[in-house]
């Protein structure tokens, strides 16, 4: 199949073979994952305890509970917004609207769930379907992606995304050719990003503590710490539904196996670990030790919001009050860059705030297992790596002055190491 006209992005994830190589690793070490986790030794590198048969994997009750949770939480997109947002700027000129409604949804999904619970639902009986729910969340996402890349093949060239037509079926099913598919008002990549996988994650873990408080007579100090700062992220990027809008995710990337693999089955399925972990392993964790986590979390969370929010406001209206003072420079374009404040410490403060959550949710589960850390090691490789493509586009798209804000603000992400 030919490229379509206007694409020369270069390859990304090394190339065809890179994508075929990550579309057959990632859900292996999901399902790596899983299997370690409940494991006595639960050994990160050693192997899986034994290979599950099919018999195992799949469910069609599983596939049901996924198809039915895509279906409560898009139910719940379509309800009355508290606010309608514009998207950035698109080739043709027009700009998207979506509905800001997130923190709604996750607020009637607690309190639906907290309906099913009073009523008998047993949520406990979820950790042991873990296997088949993410076998079916896997099939799922292919599917998906299946139905998304055919569905490109049908849009205008002005609706492809830059990097994911390249010509070669499987690079461009990885990364996604549709850059904001859509039937009527539905986005699909923006409800995907931030509904079912982030609510199915701290559901997930809200199993594991009510199933480790059935088995042990209450929850661990170490599972409450974990479900804690994990709600606190996922309240948080609900909260602030808006800003995921700027990210390259939405701007950038067409929707394909990638991020619908990564949204639908990798965030709820392996982000859970250390709650996972902690039903199968509990760690004894006393209220110094417990503190002391608590304030790198805090500091962590203070860092990645203050950045986020200096930025999105910023970006919102440079003169607002709050970062009028801040010095910048100018670009070609006519935007402006943030060279004090959080943006003139490291050039993603955001992700360093980031990493320093991501170690806070590992501490609870103790030193004594590599598992429970599998999450900042994973999410240290992709915030490096999500730096480098940033930093690309940044380059390319504001030449001069970035090379400018790079001599003046010289550390990536953590100042004087990287
Ligand atoms: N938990 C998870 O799995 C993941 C979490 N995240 C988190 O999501 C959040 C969003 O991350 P992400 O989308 O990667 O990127 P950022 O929010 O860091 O956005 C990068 C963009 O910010 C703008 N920018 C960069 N430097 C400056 C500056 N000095 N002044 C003003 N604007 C600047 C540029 O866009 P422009 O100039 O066009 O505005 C750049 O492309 C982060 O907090 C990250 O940690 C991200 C990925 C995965
Ligand atoms: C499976 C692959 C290794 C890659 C998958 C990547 C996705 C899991 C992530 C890509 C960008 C993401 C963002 C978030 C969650 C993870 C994914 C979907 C957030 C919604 C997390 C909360 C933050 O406040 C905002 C993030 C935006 C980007």
């Amino acid at each position: 199949m030919a490229p379509p006209q206007g694409s020369r992005a270069p390859l990304e994830f090394g190339g065809p073979l890179g994508a075929a190589a990550l579309m057959l690793l990632l859900p292996v070490t999901m399902f790596h994952l899983l299997l370690v986790a409940r494991s006595g030794p639960a050994r990160l590198l050693g192997p899986p305890p034994y290979l599950p048969g099919l018999e195992e994997l799949w469910s069609p009750w599983a596939l049901l509970l996924c198809l039915t949770w895509l279906g409560l939480q898009a139910a719940l997109y379509l309800l009355p917004a508290r606010k309608v947002a514009e998207g950035q700027e698109l080739k043709d000129k027009s700009r998207l609207r979506y509905p800001i409604n997130g923190f709604q949804a996750l607020v009637l999904t607690a309190l639906l769930v907290g309906l099913g619970v009073s009523a008998g639902l047993p949520l406990s009986a979820l950790p042991e379907m873990l296997l088949p729910l993410a076998f079916a969340a896997t099939l799922t996402a292919f599917i998906f992606s299946l139905l998304l890349y055919l569905k490109a093949l049908l849009a205008p060239a002005s609706a492809l995304a830059p990097g994911g037509n390249s010509g070669n079926l499987i690079y461009d099913f990885f990364l996604g050719r549709e850059l904001n598919p859509r039937i009527c008002s539905f986005d699909f990549k923006y409800f995907c990003e931030l509904r079912p996988g982030l609510i199915g994650w701290v559901l997930i873990n809200l199993a594991l503590l009510i199933q480790e408080a059935e088995l042990r007579g209450s929850p661990s100090l170490a599972m409450w710490l974990v479900n804690g700062f994990q709600l606190l992220y996922v309240g948080d990027a609900l909260w602030y539904e808006e800003a995921v809008l700027t990210t390259m995710d939405i701007i950038h990337d067409g929707f394909g196996f990638m991020l619908a693999f990564g949204d639908l089955a990798w965030v709820p399925f392996t982000y859970s670990l250390q709650a996972q972990f902690l039903l199968y392993h509990p760690q004894p964790l006393g209220w110094p030790l417990a503190s002391f986590i608590c304030l790198i979390n805090a500091v962590g969370y203070y860092i990645f919001r203050g950045a986020n929010s200096q930025k999105n406001t910023f970006r919102k209206n440079p003169s607002d009050p709050r970062v009028a003072d801040l010095e910048t420079i100018s670009t070609a374009t006519g935007r402006r860059l943030l060279v004090s404040g959080w943006w003139g410490m490291v050039r993603h403060p955001n992700y360093l705030g980031d990493l320093i959550m991501a170690l806070a949710w590992s501490l609870p589960c103790g030193v004594f297992h590599l598992l429970p850390y599998f999450y900042f090691l994973y999410f240290t490789a992709l915030l490096v790596h999500r730096e480098d493509r940033d930093e690309r586009q940044c380059r390319q798209k504001y030449g001069l002055a970035w090379h400018e804000y790079c001599r003046r603000v010289p550390y990536r992400i953590v100042p004087y190491v990287y």
